[in-house]
């Protein structure tokens, strides 16, 4: 041990943990398990002069420093790697003076330990929504809690702090004393210095307030967010609360039915008396009957501990954050779609209401602004097993992007990871910004707190990272090379899919041999393939080194009840391949690039295909249809639609779905003779009699039959405007008066499903995707008007058309 390491241990009053100490691993792990650094030496500071040693010794070695108190933030920079960690819990006093309200809180201490301090005289702060995260992080970079409306934010009730600078001094700062530096801390996190005490306002709060969950199930999503946002609208301060978007528990109070299943809790909480609370909730809890209502008087300690069951630490977590300026019905439903199709039962995603006292603090009072925003929206992915980080983080920032065109433009820091330079800006705008690098000049010019969401202190550093940047902090050509990758990853999958190796996982684990004998493979290629493969969440090593399956190779299988592994062989065919080589001739000349190729229509070249080529495209739609009319089914209730034509049913099998579901149904599915030929066999097979019929028709010229209900499952989009329109006319005019045509597509909405599936049906087709604009236009030309928008549990969505005239 070096010798100024050893007078550090004899200098300081805590104590200095290395690597090899039995409770190193304890003390570096922080709440995301993603992050495993391991800092050289941790200090376990008892008072600011250990702080300061702290300091010192990291200075001296040249090594990183990080902060340590609840180890909360998603960033993980409270631990870095090969640097000195000072840990503060060891400072977590909380001292009270009841008489003047006022409290005196330790650097190190937590939430959980502050409020139930505060609570012995009733009396608390805006404080975290987890017990176990620290006082000191929340509040430098700002502090949302439940309470935020009533009282603003926790920085909104900081009276002093007393810190530790970079050159080891301790300073006292205030309004009053050191207030430029007190301007700055208030938002500006871990910059200036490490906070060893803050000094409170406390208010009176509790001890029993009105709060707890009201949890809906997800058919009323969009409505409950509506309605939410219009209470919130004229809500006093006294409400505070959430929309909390989560998977319902495995437990006995939550409903069969809804059990593991995306639901979305109204966590609401009344800070005023009680009974006035029963009145002013009244309408959250009485919109539509909740799956269950735990609202009720509740000690404040235990509302603060509300989230805790779904917030384990140690899960995987991937967090993206906006500020809301607006919450139109269009952010709605992307905030349905993605919540309702979240890949983890971890993953939760909160919608918290601002304005109140919050909003009412001036703008400029210190470096943390953003207060005009209503809303807040926390995408917070948790998941456990590192082989789905790659799934997470893709749907985390797709849902983020759809958010952000509502947002303020600003960023939540405290709610966020590293996404670099510009969001720090973006947080605080041009002119804080500035007067934070002049402060963090004064007080930080080495920038020696540099692990943290940083302000450098020389600010053309900042200024260059934009240029290289994707914007979330990722290097620009990275981020492009890994798009670029997705031809190997798709065609690594299709070739998974077709050497039916998740079939011979189906028994459990194999032996890369054993594997490579079964699917007729070269061993060492074969294991090369599922590495790569395994890098994406497909396959995984056991501890003897068997292959076995994962939750996504599953899906692969032909044996899986929600198989997509013939969809995966259809898009591996040849001539999807060789169609879209030529994907630069349809974007030139917008028409098909498979006729191109292959001289004829995706049609005719269906008609006249292999058996073999012929049966794969059977299996994949059929395959494909299965679990999509699950969710065409949980959305739209067919009861009372009376005689359903399904109109281009094709290898789906939704009507027998829907008629198998009411026997009071009678249906007729209508395709092309070479299409109904195939398919009368299996809906013979269903066994619903006389009450299903399979007729010939040609959509072009007319339906051969009048229905009460017409369906349309994913025809639309294989058409162009014209001949759309004309489908749709032809569906008018076969209409019983009073009937409904229920059509299923894919909505252009600016995710990348539905973007990238349009381009599909350029290539193969000559169709395009719509959006629900588009769509009301292509009804209105057809005489018919869109009644309703619903949407699924998968990206398909229903359009509900009536006659016009009707
Ligand atoms: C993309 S598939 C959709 C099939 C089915 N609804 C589903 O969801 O799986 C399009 C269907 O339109 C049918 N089709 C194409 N041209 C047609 C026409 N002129 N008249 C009737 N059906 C036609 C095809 O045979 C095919 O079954």
């Amino acid at each position: 041990m070096p010798s100024d390491e050893s007078t550090l241990d004899n200098r300081i009053q805590g104590s200095v943990v290395r690597p090899g100490d039995p409770h190193y691993d304890e003390y570096r792990k922080v709440f995301n398990g993603m992050i495993d650094r391991r800092p050289s030496l941790i200090v376990r500071c008892a008072s600011p002069a250990d702080v300061a040693e702290g300091i010192a010794h990291a200075r001296r070695h040249g090594l990183p420093l990080s902060v340590r108190s609840g180890g909360h933030g998603v960033t993980g920079d409270a631990v870095l790697d090969d640097s000195v960690c000072l840990d503060l819990r060891p400072m977590n006093s909380v001292t009270i003076d009841p008489d003047r309200r006022r409290a005196l809180v330790g650097g190190g201490a937590n939430w959980g330990e502050f409020d139930a301090a505060a609570q012995e005289y009733g009396l608390a702060v805006t404080g975290g929504r987890i017990r176990s995260t620290g006082v000191a992080g929340l509040t430098l970079g700002s502090g949302s809690g439940w309470l935020e409306r009533k009282f603003g934010l926790t920085c909104d009730s900081l009276l002093s702090v007393e810190l530790v600078t970079a050159d080891g001094d301790v300073l006292r700062a205030s309004e009053t004393e050191n207030s430029e530096l007190f301007w700055g801390v208030r938002g500006g996190g871990g910059n200036f210095g490490v906070v060893t005490t803050f000094e409170f306002q406390l208010h009176p709060v509790g001890p029993q307030v009105l709060g707890g969950l009201v949890m809906y199930p997800p058919f009323q999503v969009a409505d409950l967010i509506r309605q939410f946002r219009d209470f919130m609208a004229t809500a006093p301060d006294e409400v505070g609360g959430a929309l909390a978007f989560i998977s319902a528990p495995d437990e006995p109070f939550v409903p069969e039915f809804a059990r593991g299943k995306p639901v979305v809790g109204a966590t609401l909480a009344y800070f005023g008396p009680i009974e006035e609370g029963i009145e002013v909730l009244r309408p959250m809890r009485e919109f539509g009957p909740p799956v269950r209502d735990m609202v009720a008087p509740i000690a404040y300690t235990d509302l603060q501990g509300l989230l805790e069951p779904s917030n384990h630490e140690g899960m995987q977590n991937y967090w993206k954050a906006e500020f809301l300026a607006e919450l139109p019905d269009e952010a709605i439903d992307h905030i349905v779609r993605f919540t309702q199709t979240v890949p983890s039962r971890l993953t939760q995603t909160l919608l918290m209401p601002l304005g109140g006292a919050l909003a009412r603090v001036d703008n400029n009072a210190m470096a943390f602004g953003q207060r005009e925003a209503p809303f807040n929206i926390h995408i917070m992915s948790m998941w456990e097993d590192a082989a789905d980080t790659e799934r997470q983080i893709s749907w985390t920032r797709e849902f983020h992007r759809a958010v952000q065109p509502y947002s303020t433009g600003g960023a939540y820091l405290n709610f966020i990871g590293n996404e670099g330079g510009d969001r720090i800006k973006a947080a605080f705008g041009p002119e804080k910004y500035e007067r934070l690098v002049r402060l963090k000049r004064r007080y930080d010019p080495s920038n020696v707190f540099a692990g943290n969401q940083n302000i450098p202190p020389q600010a053309e550093a900042v200024e260059e990272e934009p240029k290289e940047t994707d914007g979330q902090g990722h290097f620009a050509p990275l981020a492009v090379l890994e798009l670029l990758n997705g031809m190997w990853v798709a065609r690594a999958l299709q070739v998974a899919a077709h050497l039916r190796i998740a079939e011979q996982l189906a028994g459990g684990p194999r032996t890369l041999t054993e594997l490579a004998t079964e699917c007729g493979c070269d061993p060492a290629a074969l294991g090369r393939l599922i590495s790569a493969l395994s890098t994406v969440g497909f396959f995984a090593r056991t501890a003897e080194d068997k292959i076995q399956q994962t939750p996504l190779s599953a899906v692969l299988s032909d044996d899986h009840p929600q198989s997509v592994g013939a969809v995966a062989r259809l898009f591996g065919s040849n001539w999807q391949w060789q169609a879209w080589s030529q994907l630069e001739h349809s974007v030139r000349n917008g028409e098909p690039a498979l006729d191109q190729v292959l001289g004829t229509s995706l049609l005719e070249f269906l008609d006249t295909m292999s058996p073999d080529d012929g049966a794969l495209f059977d299996q994949a739609m059929t395959g494909l249809s299965r679990f999509l009319n699950r969710t065409i089914l949980n959305a739209y209730d067919f009861s009372g639609a009376g005689r359903i034509a399904d109109v281009s049913g094709g290898h789906s099998t939704l009507l027998i779905d829907i008629l198998a579901g009411d026997p009071s149904l009678s249906g007729v599915l209508l395709d092309r003779p070479a299409i109904t030929a195939k398919v009368r066999g299996r809906v013979r097979e269903a066994g619903l009699g006389d009450r299903l019929d399979v007729v010939d028709c040609d959509f072009l010229r007319s339906l051969p039959e009048q229905a009460d209900t017409i369906v349309l499952n994913r025809v639309l989009h294989d058409w162009d405007d014209d001949a759309a329109a004309g489908i749709l006319r032809a569906c008018r005019d076969a209409l019983r008066p009073g009937g409904r045509i229920v059509a299923v597509e894919q909505l252009m909405t600016g995710d990348k499903r539905a973007a990238f599936l349009d381009l599909q049906m350029l290539v193969l087709r000559g169709g395009r995707e719509r959006s629900r604009e588009e769509m009301a236009e292509l009804f209105g030309r057809s005489g018919l008007r869109i009644a309703e928008t619903i949407n699924t549990t998968s990206p398909m969505c229903l359009l509900i058309g009536h006659a016009l005239d009707d």
